[in-house]
């Protein structure tokens, strides 16, 4: 690795922001001083994202790109990444880490709109109104009140009690639900609501909604088997991720009249961009609804992510504060006006603070603040110095065994 000299100067700092992100971000970054900003509407094929990751020092990212080992190993300058959602599983974490690129998301902005979303879809689909609708749209007339019911009083299960889960639970209760939810932590319920196993909340349930994750532990957690658990003429919902739902056992459980209808954002594979054709077996049933993972997708959300991940990107960039990365060590650094800055980041292993501090010590480098954060696997140290001894310190600094990256800012 080439290491700087000096601190990069902010006009050569180059962003790439992908999948439509907010004008806010732009609006936040070039506040901040940054002029070099890319800003495109969808995400990229593979071979164009690792080109065009190769020659910027920050990218920013929605749900659709991802960020593989095999990608980061062209990010030869990233020094961040930005989730401008909440989900990080398109995210090789650890291979961003080991490469000492931080990673930052938006864990609350969207949280309402997902919830408002379920909320609504969940009453569309007790009335029978997407049918109904299609029906109405092609000349037909379906005045009944056959199969359709009231939201009040009939009983939610939520699978995943976390940010958007309990705003689900509250909203739901706010409407005379009975709220049940599974979670694989033990959780406070909130309200009225009361945790319970998985096989009891899906025999018991008028509505199931997914709010978990992309983990192991969450692939296909819906399956044939789950769904042949759920009531006769319930509903599923998942805003989740795509991976999370067995799409043709639903499918045929939605044909078979099994289940009354299903409400669906995510998908297994889903189109790069709006240009894009949508497959999915799930594609003609009218009792289904069926949106292109829209659940964060409000004005209102967009615009607070997008002005969320670029201030973490800024403070990132500007001080090296990592507060809330999903992947590092968190330091909150206060401004360092007069002095330098060195960041080092390091594997986790013993001896490197003390080495690093002897060679200040051996050079007879004054240092004037320190700071240290480690996880299990990396160790973050901030160093902040007299200008005229950064340049020699950030030498020395890079030849400590262990060393993932540094960086010096001024
Ligand atoms: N459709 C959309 O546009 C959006 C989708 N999402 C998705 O929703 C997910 C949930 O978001 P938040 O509520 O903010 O996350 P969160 O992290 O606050 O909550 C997730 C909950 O799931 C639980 N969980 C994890 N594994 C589980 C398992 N195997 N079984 C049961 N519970 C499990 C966790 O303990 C936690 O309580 C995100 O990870 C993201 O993938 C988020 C925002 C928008
Ligand atoms: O916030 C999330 O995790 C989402 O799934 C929203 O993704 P998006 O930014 O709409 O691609």
């Amino acid at each position: 690795m080439t290491l700087p000299t000096t601190s990069l100067d902010k006009a050569k700092i180059k962003f790439l922001l992908l999948e439509g992100i907010h004008p806010s971000a732009v609006e936040v970054l070039r506040a901040a001083g940054y002029s070099q900003i890319e800003s495109l509407p969808s995400a990229l094929p593979d071979e164009e994202l690792k080109r065009k990751i190769a020659d910027v020092h920050f990218i920013g990212i929605r749900s659709r790109t991802q960020l593989t080992a095999e990608v980061f190993a062209h990010a030869h300058k990233l020094v961040a990444a930005g989730c401008f959602c909440i989900g990080t599983n398109q995210v090789d974490l650890a291979a961003a880490r080991e490469r000492g690129i931080a990673v930052f998301n938006a864990p609350y902005s969207n949280t309402r709109s997902v919830a408002e979303l379920v909320i609504a879809e969940a009453i569309l689909l007790l009335r029978g109104i997407p049918a109904k609708n299609a029906a109405a749209h092609r000349g037909g007339w379906l005045k009944t009140a056959e199969n359709a019911y009231e939201i009040r009083g009939k009983t939610l299960g939520v699978v995943g009690y976390g940010a958007i889960g309990t705003q689900l639970s509250v909203l739901a209760e706010a409407l005379g639900m009975h709220v049940q939810f599974h979670d694989i932590v033990s959780k406070l319920p909130l309200g009225n609501a009361r945790q319970v196993g998985l096989a009891e909340l899906l025999a018991t349930s008028d509505i199931v909604t997914l709010h978990v994750p992309e983990t192991p532990s969450t692939q296909w957690m819906v399956g044939a088997e789950q769904i042949a658990a759920m009531k006769p003429g319930a509903i599923l919902i998942n805003a989740s991720r795509g991976t999370v739902v067995e799409i043709d056992p639903l499918a045929e459980a939605v044909k078979a009249g099994r289940l009354l209808g299903a409400a669906i954002d995510v998908f297994p594979v889903e189109p790069r961009g709006n240009k894009d054709e949508f497959q999915s077996p799930l594609r003609g049933l009218d009792n289904v609804i069926l949106t292109p993972h829209i659940g964060g997708s409000t004005m209102e959300a967009q615009a607070n992510i997008g002005l969320e991940v670029a201030e973490k990107l800024v403070r990132y960039s500007d001080t090296g504060a990592t507060t809330s990365s999903v992947n590092f060590p968190e330091v909150s650094l206060p401004s360092h006006p007069g002095k330098h800055r060195l960041l080092h980041v390091h594997h986790n292993v013993p001896g490197v603070l003390s080495e690093i501090n002897r060679i200040f010590s051996d050079n007879q480098i004054n240092i004037s603040a320190q700071y240290l954060q480690t996880n299990e696997k990396i160790g973050y140290v901030v160093i902040d110095l007299d200008a005229g001894s950064s340049e020699r310190a950030l030498e020395k600094l890079a030849q400590v065994a262990g060393t993932i990256r540094t960086r010096v800012l001024f």
